[in-house]
């Protein structure tokens, strides 16, 4: 970032910190010892507490990143020989950099399009029937991201039709759930609605990005394919010693309801941002702003003069342009600093 200024982030909400709930059940969890590799008590109560709230008796694991979970996670749902279904602009396509097929020993990933980043029935069936030879890695799952990487979010009909279609060609429904509290506060649905009831198999669940240092939850609501995962989760390095690190922060964001009020209020501060942006001449959405991110076209020049004024985006994710994502502690304050700074780059000319 060539910039002198101090650097002010709406790069990711993998740029926050910790919120103070999960802060706080850090620090209660540090007043003892107890057990490890997940046998401490924390573990057990936030798993408890997972289950009571999804209304379902689910396996639940944690792992340290996103990409862990899902690799893992797709890893216990096929095997080498299948391929996974998802869109072109999926995370685990995209941003990943092999590990679902690595930990799969060699799964394939096969890519469809579909407006907003989501995929569709249509989409699925193409790649399913596309070829029965042989030669073809067969299709086994089915991978969605709830919400977004572009920032929209499946509806529940949406996540039904999948499901009719997944059931169709006997397929496996993966829901990468990086900013499924996002999905949940934008749609006003429940965990449960918008997971096992739509008939999603496994859900990877970011805390990362929901105001924990690290720490994601994978949730296996078919049970089968969690058979021995804690073995995959202990060889591929993600078996945390001290697991009530991960595990009390999250019960913080649980038993506070602050999973679901940072998620509201990255998506309040998401759209406020997006209605400051559209009210800028020569500023288009990329995307409806249905969950924490924005995406907009901006000229290279505004681009430049924005990072020289210390303000940290990216422009890689999904089909490019500029991103803006909102967290747990994102302010109006921040968001009127940018949407001042982006109309006064846009003001002077190229
Ligand atoms: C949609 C999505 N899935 C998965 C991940 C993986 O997370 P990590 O970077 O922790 O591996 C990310 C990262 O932010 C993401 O945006
Ligand atoms: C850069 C990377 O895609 C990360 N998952 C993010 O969304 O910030």
């Amino acid at each position: 970032m060539p910039s002198e200024c101090t650097p002010r982030f709406l790069a990711s909400d993998n740029t926050s910190g910790i919120c103070p709930e999960a802060m706080q059940y850090l620090l209660e969890a540090n007043q003892a010892d107890d057990l490890a590799y997940g046998n401490d008590r924390w573990t057990a109560r936030a798993a408890d507490r997972f289950r009571e709230m999804f209304d379902y008796d689910c396996d639940v694991f944690f792992v340290f990143n996103g990409t862990a979970a899902n690799s893992l996670a797709l890893s216990a749902m096929g095997r080498s020989y299948h391929s996974v279904i998802c869109h072109e602009l999926a995370h685990i396509e995209t941003d990943e950099c092999g590990g679902p097929e690595f930990f799969s020993n060699g799964a394939k990933l096969l890519t469809s399009p579909g407006a907003n980043g989501k995929l569709t029935p249509q989409g699925i069936e193409a790649l399913v029937t596309k070829r029965s030879d042989i030669h073809y890695p067969k299709p086994k799952v089915v991978s969605l991201t709830q919400a977004t990487e572009v920032g929209t979010v499946y509806s529940r009909e949406e996540l039904l039709a999948i499901r009719a279609m997944a059931d169709k060609h006997d397929l496996r429904l993966h829901m990468d759930g990086a900013r499924f509290a996002n999905a949940c506060a934008s749609l006003n649905a429940s965990p449960a609605e918008l997971t096992w009831q739509v008939g999603v198999d496994a859900l990877c669940f970011s805390g990362t990005k929901n105001g924990l240092a690290f720490g994601e939850a994978i949730l296996f609501f078919n049970r089968e394919l969690a058979e021995d995962f804690s073995y995959r989760c202990k060889q591929a390095g993600q078996l945390a010693s001290k697991m009530r690190y991960v595990s009390a922060p999250w019960l913080g964001l649980l038993e506070s309801g602050a999973w679901l009020t940072n998620a509201e209020h990255a998506n309040a501060m998401a759209r406020y941002l997006s209605e400051g942006l559209q009210a800028l001449p020569g500023v288009s959405l990329m995307f409806p702003t249905q969950a924490n991110s924005v995406f907009v076209e901006l000229p290279p020049h505004a681009i430049e003069a924005l990072k020289a004024k210390g303000w940290t985006f990216y422009t890689f994710i999904g089909a490019g342009g500029a991103r803006f994502v909102c967290a747990w502690n994102t302010t109006v304050e921040l968001l009127d600093q940018l949407l001042a700074d982006v109309k006064a780059v846009l003001d002077v000319r190229a």
